[in-house]
């Protein structure tokens, strides 16, 4: 008998489920003293199999489906048969934690039913075939598909975009995209690309290579037996009885364990008016009663009521929450300094359940890690008060982030109270503030995930355009308020922008962090990189026309899924810069601090001069680096090929469909070609900006000025429908590099 043979307890319980689901009607009667719990246990293990596991039992998946009215679907029969003799689940109890081994069992004499194998004997088996055949790494859910998927489903379903394509899942992916690309402050080691496990799309093929190809049931099926499920199980009170499975003759009088294959259930007629009555079990038959004497599913007495359940079988078994072992969410966690609560880059080193702050009204418990940035950490937090949920960012103890950190509470408590009072202009709302073991901490509303989040979710694949549209105009909304309030946000990027909640297109700004007023600029080092402004590269005094340009850089990567300018130095960001949109204008570099370092001055004949950018050999000599050119990630130069070329939205686009595309691309492209402006006194405003046909989706017919700018662009250019003409032309030095 192979199950004799075989000492692989994993594969051993499954053949024992398998066979005990093959077994005759009439053998299944003698066996009454098959221990179903084991049944219990080895369905609950299956379920939480990779497929290739599953497969094994999924002959048997017809009959876990099929259940009484008042059973979990998933579980069904398995689990049903099993509470006709739960008294039998009390011999469990002294037998949790502990580990029967195979070798302890004389394996000659063992029989797949005299066989007993314990919860843990089937979790090591599994991890160890597991971690052997490698597959739970690649294992992705096959019950996901978007729809389903709490976090994409509301913005799919509810961001107001196009029905007929996912605003999350419009593109197909970029041959050849970078992978967590990072966006981030100065950072010059790109992400694993292996680390990023995306979702699965809903019309994408499942990735068989991470499923057992002998399964018995393809990919189709996953979905029907999900779908089955789901509408099971929101329906299930009211299934009359003539709608439950027939069974062949013979067994209808059979328990549903003993059932050898169950038909799939099947719909019949409504014969008497007591059909269409709902069917309840006043006192549900196979749930036995809680500690507080309420019925609780199996289901739940062996998953969130298993503290219970194990206390009912062994009285003696005392669970305390507070002897879990501490989970810490700071990295490093090895105490530095302050008192032995600070790692070496100053963070508080924070745990989950931790009690932050000691006032009454005023104590938070940590939840979980959101976020960590170059201030602190954010963390969510529960007001153990209101109960309320918020994020905690707790900001590194040394005094110059603690400065910055008050500047930036100063700044958010002038936004929300006298700026923008009723929340009206997307800014993130500070609660509250205080100080805890030598940290400030900022009590923040808690937000959802940021747009850098949302872009790698949909594995660096543009957004739709219309999703595009719905946050520019709450972006250019906020920078039309800090433009009129004279502040600068100083860090705009993705990460810095945080939707409100999954179901709905909100968005709000956040990090006020390097924010600053027009007339207190004290740094000349601003920006996150990719983000940074010509006049910031070259060293000129700003203002708030540098949120302009992040905003530019912004929604061009919404649309592209990738940064538009990804330097992998200053010197690199410029020449990327550059070589897109052209040299800036020779008053920007004649003023730029930093001008001489990137760029090469040329006398011409006629007394004037004009520059030309440092090629990289030059610049790598003088500055001791090795500058390269770096990755380039679209194979168009300019800006406006790489918009109309971009990859479309969809397969099987009508041509009146790709033509309304197009129209909105060049649309698009306009619209970033006024906001990426190298010049920041011709660079449009917010206010100028939320005009344009992108937004006001007025029709477009490749003209379009700002009514309080006669023209945007050098004089003599014409209209900003020349954009392109110009830049080329001031692009020409920059070809001779
Ligand atoms: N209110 C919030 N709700 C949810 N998540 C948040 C909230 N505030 C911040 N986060 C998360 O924490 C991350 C870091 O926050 P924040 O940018 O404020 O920190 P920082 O230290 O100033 O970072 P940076 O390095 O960009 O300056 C954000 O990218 C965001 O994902």
């Amino acid at each position: 008998m192979d199950q004799q043979t075989n000492h692989e307890p994993a594969i051993e319980a499954q053949n024992l489920f398998k066979q005990n689901f093959q077994l005759s009607a009439a053998e299944h009667l003698q066996q009454q003293n098959i221990d179903t719990q084991q049944h219990v246990l080895t369905g609950l293990q299956q379920m939480t199999l990779p497929n290739s596991q599953q497969s094994e039992t999924s002959s048997s998946s017809a009959v876990s489906m099929v259940s009484t009215p008042n059973e979990s679907p998933r579980l069904g029969s398995r689990i049903s048969a099993s509470h006709q003799r739960l008294p039998s689940l009390s011999s469990l109890a002294p037998n949790l934690g502990s580990y029967n081994s195979t070798s302890q069992v004389p394996q000659a004499s063992l029989t797949p039913r005299q066989y007993r194998i314990s919860d843990v004997d089937i979790n090591q088996a599994l991890k160890r075939h597991q971690s052997e055949t490698n597959t739970l790494n690649q294992f992705r859910n096959p019950w996901f598909n978007q729809k389903s998927n709490p976090r994409l489903a509301p913005i799919n379903t509810h961001l107001g975009c196009d029905d007929n394509y996912s605003p999350l899942l419009m593109q197909t992916p970029v041959k050849g995209a970078p992978q967590g690309l990072p966006t981030t402050y100065e950072s010059s080691t790109f992400q694993d690309a292996s680390q990023i496990i995306p979702p699965l799309r809903i019309n994408a093929p499942l990735p068989q290579d991470t499923y057992n190809q002998n399964a018995q049931f393809g990919p189709g099926e996953f979905y029907r037996r999900q779908s089955v499920a789901a509408n099971y199980f929101s329906n299930h009170e009211q299934v009359p009885k003539s709608a439950l499975p027939m069974y062949a003759k013979g067994f209808e009088t059979l328990g549903e364990l003993q059932r050898p294959h169950s038909p799939a259930p099947r719909f019949h007629r409504i014969q008497s008016l007591s059909d269409l009555r709902p069917v309840t079990n006043a006192k549900p038959k196979y749930r036995r009663a809680s500690s507080s004497t309420t019925f609780v599913s199996p289901l739940k007495a062996l998953t969130t009521s298993i503290s219970v359940t194990y206390s009912m079988c062994r009285p003696e078994f005392d669970y305390k929450s507070s002897k879990n072992p501490r989970r810490v969410l700071t990295k490093p966690s090895h105490p530095k300094s302050n008192n032995g609560n600070d790692n070496e880059d100053n963070d508080y080193i924070l745990y989950v359940n931790d009690i932050l702050g000691t006032e009454e009204n005023r104590k938070y418990m940590v939840l979980d890690l959101l976020g960590q940035g170059t201030f602190g950490q954010v963390v969510k937090c529960q007001n153990l008060k209101t109960q309320e949920i918020v994020a905690v960012k707790v900001v590194k103890s040394t005094p110059v982030y603690l400065n910055q950190s008050l500047t930036e509470a100063s700044i958010l408590e002038h936004l929300n109270s006298k700026i923008d009072p009723h929340d009206k202009h997307h800014f993130l709302r500070l609660q509250d503030k205080f100080m805890h073991k030598n940290h400030l901490c900022l009590v923040f509303e808690l937000l959802s995930s940021n747009l850098y989040d949302l872009i790698r979710q949909n594995q660096f694949n543009g957004l739709t355009i219309k999703l595009i549209r719905k946050f520019s105009v709450q972006l250019l909304d906020a920078l039309a308020v800090l433009k009129d309030a004279k502040l600068i946000h100083c860090d705009l990027k993705p990460e810095n922008i945080s939707l409100v909640s999954l179901d709905r297109p909100d968005l709000k700004v956040i990090d006020f962090g390097s924010a600053c007023h027009e007339r207190q600029i004290f740094y000349t080092y601003i920006q996150s990189r990719f983000y940074r402004s010509p006049e910031v590269l070259l060293g000129l005094s700003y203002s708030s026309s540098v949120d302009m340009w992040s905003f530019g850089c912004i929604v061009a990567e919404l649309f592209l899924g990738l940064p538009l300018f990804p330097g992998s130095s200053e010197y690199n960001q410029l020449y990327r810069i550059i070589q897109m949109m052209g040299m800036p204008p020779t008053w920007m570099i004649d003023m730029g601090k930093n001008s001489m370092n990137f760029m090469n001055k040329i006398e011409l004949p006629n007394g004037k001069h004009t520059y030309q950018l440092k090629s990289m050999e030059q610049y790598s000599k003088e500055n001791n680096v090795k500058e390269t050119p770096g990755k380039e990630y679209f194979k168009q130069r300019y800006l406006e090929d790489i918009i109309m070329n971009y990859q479309l939205p969809k397969k099987n686009m009508t041509q009146q469909m790709i033509d309304k595309e197009m129209m909105n691309r060049k649309c698009l492209s306009h619209f970033l070609h006024g906001i990426l402006n190298l010049n920041p006194l011709e660079r449009w405003t917010p206010h100028e900006a939320i005009l344009h046909p992108f937004i006001t989706e007025q029709p477009f017919d490749g003209f379009w000025n700002p009514p309080s700018k006669t023209i945007g662009l050098p004089s003599g250019s014409g209209s900003t429908s020349s954009l392109d003409t110009v830049r080329r032309q001031r692009s020409k030095s920059f070809g001779n590099i």
